[in-house]
């Protein structure tokens, strides 16, 4: 795990623990004894710490926090590095992160590539640098700058930590060779000041108003977060002697490590990598399948979908071919592509050249004869079946045999458009979430016949436009919308039942969702809601109107569609379910105008209101979604809970220091989850999302805590039995 060699008078450390060399029992251990052994050899004058293959340490090793600890501790290792007689350089390239940068500012000398990235990324798994590294980054960096990197957790490049003093020198070319000529140009013995225990933090004179700005800027990004709360304490803490302020951060670790949050973001880190590993069946997986390069993509339809599609393409550096059905529409569009790249200019988060780079990427078209080239389309027409049908069947024709065909439907089934075309086994769902070009979500929706290639092809293609992928089979709704139709339904019967839009909406934005179910109403688009339904109603064979209370024995609210018939779309008419200053404005107010309407609907429908406690709220919204995470693991459509987990993080906000849905119905018990579902399903029989479901029922009374990497081989085992 450490590798011994000397190389004429330096001791050379050499991790080598791949992926990452993450800092395993194995590595502590070895880099501990690699200290003391070269400490004891009188040929050994200094000590090199590099990293083998891809990067210097980037971390701890996450999956033995949950497991009893073995060996050294980091903070033993490091405190030896640094007592060490002989001067320890660390040679950083890659990634030197977390404890990986502990071990680092434990060592005498940083020395690193130009393109290594150094940081502390603990915060995203609920932690904070508890080896030291809150003590010791505002002793080389400053307090202010120590706070801003250690509560965002952003990967500093090597040059920005050259200039906060966090490396010494930067080096091209082949880093042993180099580190070795820093080694010989040093003092035999370690001075004072490179033994940072040694040096006072920089920015004491202003740590209060530091410490206050910091803490102001967390409340207000990362709020319900404990970990950057906790960091910045520590931080502070570092104007106290060394000793005393260690003590400080080892406390504030403790009260995290053993947190629920910790707990929550160090599952949220495996399943987002598990997330990505697909596997349909024994010919169809991840391991067997290989995708095919997409070197040029066309988007049809330049709608709110379409163009942060097209954005998010050209952003990757793919060029795009947008056909939209008329001029006008298409130079709307154009016009929307634009201003968002524009506001990425603003923001700096691109600069005007690359902004150009990626305009003359696009090419406005508007026939489908365009697209005859293309490697991949991506459709975001109306949510239409027969005009994706019909869209589809054209593109059959004029595409070359080879393109795949996406389409970035929310609901309709995969297998109905494949049928329009005779390559089915090139069809697939590419469902990007609102706005597109900011959601990292892409809900990958595989049909009967699509291909591995193909599936292959997509997931990979989501990696490259910086997507984080998933794969679920289709159904009406897939994943995101199925379990999301649930947690809308019961939004909408709360509010007839007794709840205001913003009384709702504060008590799940209390939960750790960024905006409650009738803020993304109305960012989305009533008139998304209104026309999938439509279509399902035209599909089945019924109507729904504003007076409809019911659709084949299933309780429905028509509130919204009240509101959309009265022209009330959401933000881009100025009026949904709150009002706005101006069309497209984001600020939300509550409208009494709306109260009005709800009033009015209850009386009408003869329902007397009540007072509703939060805790209902929670469980009625939560819970009916779990139910059909739960329905979806038993069909199959998601094939494990990692899957929905990652989905609603990534696809609807859902908190990450509560690990997703299923996660969180993990924590609370499944017992307990399922208690409630079966309540709920009495109390409202007339809604039957409420009927449990089979494997939560099983997996909740078997009598043990099954945990919920077995869930979906229960799920197996379920259907078998059918
Ligand atoms: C009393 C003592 C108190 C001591 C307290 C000490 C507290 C600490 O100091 C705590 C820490 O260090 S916490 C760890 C901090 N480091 C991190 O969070 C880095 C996590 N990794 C990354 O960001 C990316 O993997 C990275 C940027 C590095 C690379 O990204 P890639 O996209 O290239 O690769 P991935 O697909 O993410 O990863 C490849 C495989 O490696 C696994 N992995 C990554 N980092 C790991 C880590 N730190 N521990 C364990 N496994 C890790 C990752 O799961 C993936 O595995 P597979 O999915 O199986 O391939
Ligand atoms: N808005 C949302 O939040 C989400 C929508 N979706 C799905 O994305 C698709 C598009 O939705 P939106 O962008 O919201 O709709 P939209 O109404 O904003 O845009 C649709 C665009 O398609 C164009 N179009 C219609 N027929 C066309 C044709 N024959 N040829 C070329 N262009 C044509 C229209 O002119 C319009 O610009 C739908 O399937 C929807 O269900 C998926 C995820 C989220």
């Amino acid at each position: 795990m450490v590798d011994y060699r000397t190389v004429k008078s330096v001791a050379v450390l050499e991790v080598n623990n791949p992926p990452v060399n993450a800092l395993s029992y194995n590595v502590r251990q070895g880099l501990q004894d690699g200290i003391e052994r070269a400490n004891k050899d009188k040929e050994i004058k200094s000590i090199i710490i590099i990293g083998k293959g891809r990067t210097y340490p980037a971390g701890a090793d996450i999956s033995e926090f949950s497991k009893p600890h073995k060996g050294p501790n980091l903070i033993e290792v490091g405190l030896g590095i640094e007592s060490s007689r002989k001067p320890v350089i660390s040679a950083i390239h890659g990634t030197c992160l977390g404890g990986g940068l502990e071990i680092a500012l434990f060592s005498h000398y940083r020395i690193a590539l130009e393109s290594a990235k150094v940081g502390f990324p603990e915060v995203a798994l609920g932690l904070l640098p508890g080896a030291h590294g809150t003590q010791r980054l505002p002793r080389v960096a400053g307090m202010a700058f120590a706070m801003e990197i250690i509560t965002s957790g952003r990967h500093v490049s090597a040059r920005e930590a050259l200039q906060h003093g966090i490396l010494d020198k930067l080096v091209k070319g082949n880093l042993l060779s180099e580190s070795l000529d820093f080694a010989a140009s040093l003092p035999f013995s370690v001075p004072h000041n490179r033994r940072l225990r040694n040096v006072p933090a920089k920015g004491a004179e202003n740590a209060d108003r530091i410490f206050e700005v910091a803490l102001n800027k967390v409340k207000q990004k990362q709020n319900g977060f404990i970990a950057p709360i906790n960091c910045l304490k520590a931080v502070k803490a570092a104007l106290l002697p060394y000793e005393e302020g260690a003590k400080i951060e080892r406390e504030l670790f403790m009260e995290l490590l053993t947190s629920g949050q910790a707990k929550a973001q160090q599952y949220v880190f495996f399943a987002e990598r598990a997330a990505t590993r697909w596997y349909v069946s024994n010919e169809k997986n991840q391991k067997k399948c290989s995708a095919v390069p997409v070197k040029t993509t066309g988007v049809i339809g330049a709608g709110t979908m379409g163009s942060g599609i097209v954005v998010t393409l050209l952003r990757a550096g793919l060029p795009v071919i947008l056909v939209e059905q008329d001029s006008q529409n298409l130079e709307r569009g154009v016009n929307m592509i634009k201003g968002i790249l524009q506001g990425s200019v603003n923001l700096k988060r691109m600069t005007s050249q690359q902004m150009n780079k990626c305009l003359q990427q696009l090419t406005p078209a508007q026939s489908l004869d365009s697209l005859h080239n293309v490697d991949l389309v991506i459709e975001a027409v109306f949510e239409n079946l027969k005009l994706k049908e019909e869209i589809f069947g054209k593109l059959d024709e004029i595409c070359k045999q080879q393109t795949i065909l996406c389409s970035n439907t929310s609901t309709l089934d995969i297998d109905k458009i494949a049928r329009a075309t005779k390559r089915p086994d090139k069809v697939i769902g590419t469902h990007f979430f609102a706005p597109a070009f900011v959601m990292p979500l892409l809900e990958n929706v595989y049909g009967t016949k699509t291909s591995g290639e193909t599936i292959a092809t997509v997931m990979n293609l989501g990696k490259t436009i910086r997507k984080i992928p998933v794969l679920v089979k289709t159904c009406h709704g897939f994943v995101a919308n199925r379990m999301l139709a649930r947690y809308q339904t019961e939004a909408s019967f709360l509010l007839e039942e007794g709840c205001l839009p913003h009384e709702y909406d504060q008590v799940m934005e209390e939960f750790g969702f960024p905006m409650g179910a009738f803020k993304v109403g109305d960012l989305s688009g009533l008139d998304i809601g209104y026309r999938i339904r439509q279509e399902l109603a035209k599909a089945n064979g019924y109507t729904v109107t504003t007076d409809t209370r019911y659709i084949q024995g299933e309780r429905f609210s028509s509130l919204a569609d009240k509101l959309y018939e009265l022209g009330r779309l959401g933000r881009k008419t100025g009026k949904g379910w709150y009002k706005y200053d101006r069309p497209g404005a984001k600020e939300a107010f509550v409208d009494p105008d709306v109260t009005d309407i709800i009033l009015k609907h209850c009386k009408d429908a003869g329902i007397i209101r009540r007072k509703i406690s939060t805790q209902e709220i929670v469980e009625r919204s939560m819970y009916s979604s779990i139910n059909e995470g739960f329905r979806c693991l038993e069909d199959g459509v998601a094939s494990k809970p990692e899957d929905i987990d990652v989905i609603w993080l990534h696809g609807f906000g859902f908190p990450r220091y509560r690990g997703g849905p299923m996660y969180y119905a993990s924590t609370i018990g499944l017992a307990e989850v399922y208690d409630r579902i079966c309540y709920y399903h009495k109390t409202f029989p007339e809604s039957s999302y409420w009927v449990p479901s089979d494997l939560l029922r099983k997996l909740a009374t078997s009598g043990r805590n099954i945990p919920m990497s077995d869930w979906s081989t229960a799920a197996t085992v379920n259907k078998s039995r059918l």
